[in-house]
């Protein structure tokens, strides 16, 4: 039996609730798949589509009628950590009892512990909500105020700041459901980013990175892979170019030598990457896995995906 943290990209989750049903249905047989082959499983997901286009409706909402509130980032990031987890546990629930399994499955709204003097505050590049061509994205810079990026070619996106995970607060409450065999949704979005204060911790306007997050739950529990799920099949190098490389394989050394290269794109591959690296770097059982959620199950057989081994 494996321990596996499998994070699903908010990318890979669709640009609507309509599209986001559909999607849940194949994370859902990839989750109950490697739940049926023997393995414990712990799912986490990202929320940058989601977050944006809640923060932005808010923010719409409240421009047309000063009655409506404005919503601050962490309660977006709660809000779609309660949407995207509401969608994938209905999901897997069903999974299971077409499986005539009888696990239970639940979503924990997960605060993750962030630096307030992390310098990505002072550095916005996560990039969130939908993607806008460059004359819509000056709009948005000059009305909104938002920083717009270029997104891996996709066009542009609004960036936030997206300080480091350094510790999750739920985490003895994860640790209890997973031991007890319940499926757990957890660090959905990356986690709602807090900093501690007097008696607790206070929410902070930030996105953590979920590949991050799902890396450092994937060591605080000490699993052995980490599988990122997301829309495309392979990393690859050339990326978008016509000499385009699909990798099979990434050791410690060739992913310095790629991100030196600037090969993964900064907000979408590189993070993936960078999070692999982390979670395997120095431990020989473990094993990363960035994959494309349709195929899920042929990359755990070795048939596709990439795989990031460290030792
Ligand atoms: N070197 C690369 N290899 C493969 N995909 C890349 C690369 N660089 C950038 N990308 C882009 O990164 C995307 C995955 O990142 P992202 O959309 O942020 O994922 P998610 O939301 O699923 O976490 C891919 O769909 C692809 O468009
Ligand atoms: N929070 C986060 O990393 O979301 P995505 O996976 O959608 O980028």
């Amino acid at each position: 039996m494996k321990k596996i943290v499998v994070a699903l990209g908010g990318n890979a989750l669709g640009n609507n609730p309509i599209e986001q049903l559909d999607k849940v249905k194949y994370a859902a047989k990839a989750i109950v798949d490697m739940v049926k082959e023997g393995n414990e499983v712990i799912i986490a997901h990202g929320n940058g589509p989601q977050v944006g286009m809640i923060n932005s409706a808010f923010e719409e909402s409240h421009l047309l009628n000063q009655k409506h509130p404005e919503m601050p980032f962490p309660e977006c990031g709660a809000m779609s950590q309660g949407y995207i987890g509401y969608h994938l546990q209905n999901a897997i629930q069903k999974q299971l009892s077409h499986e005539k399994m009888n696990q239970k499955v639940a979503t924990v709204i997960t605060q993750v512990i962030v630096d307030e003097n992390d310098s990505a505050f002072q550095n916005p590049s996560k990039p969130i909500g939908s993607f806008v061509d460059l004359e819509t994205a000056k709009l948005m810079e000059k009305e909104k105020k938002y920083i717009m990026v270029e997104d891996a070619n996709r066009g542009y996106r609004r960036v936030v700041p997206s300080p480091k995970p350094i510790g999750i607060v739920e985490l003895d409450i994860i640790k209890t459901l997973v031991d007890a065999n319940h499926l757990v949704i957890t660090v959905g979005g990356g986690g709602i980013p807090v900093i501690k204060d007097d008696l607790g911790y206070k929410g902070v306007a930030a996105v953590i990175d979920k590949d991050f997050a799902s890396a450092k739950l994937a060591d605080l529990l000490n699993a052995d892979m980490l599988v990122i799920l997301t829309a495309v099949d392979k990393v690859k190098i050339n990326f978008g170019k016509v000499n385009e490389k699909d990798l099979d394989a990434l050791t410690m050394k060739e992913i310095d030598m790629y991100i030196e290269a600037k090969e993964f794109s900064a907000g979408s591959m590189l993070p993936k990457v960078q999070a692999c690296k982390s979670f395997v770097n120095g431990y020989s059982h473990r094993t990363a896995l960035i994959a494309s959620l349709e195929k899920a199950k042929e990359a755990l057989l070795g048939q596709t995906g990439t795989r990031i081994i460290g030792g």
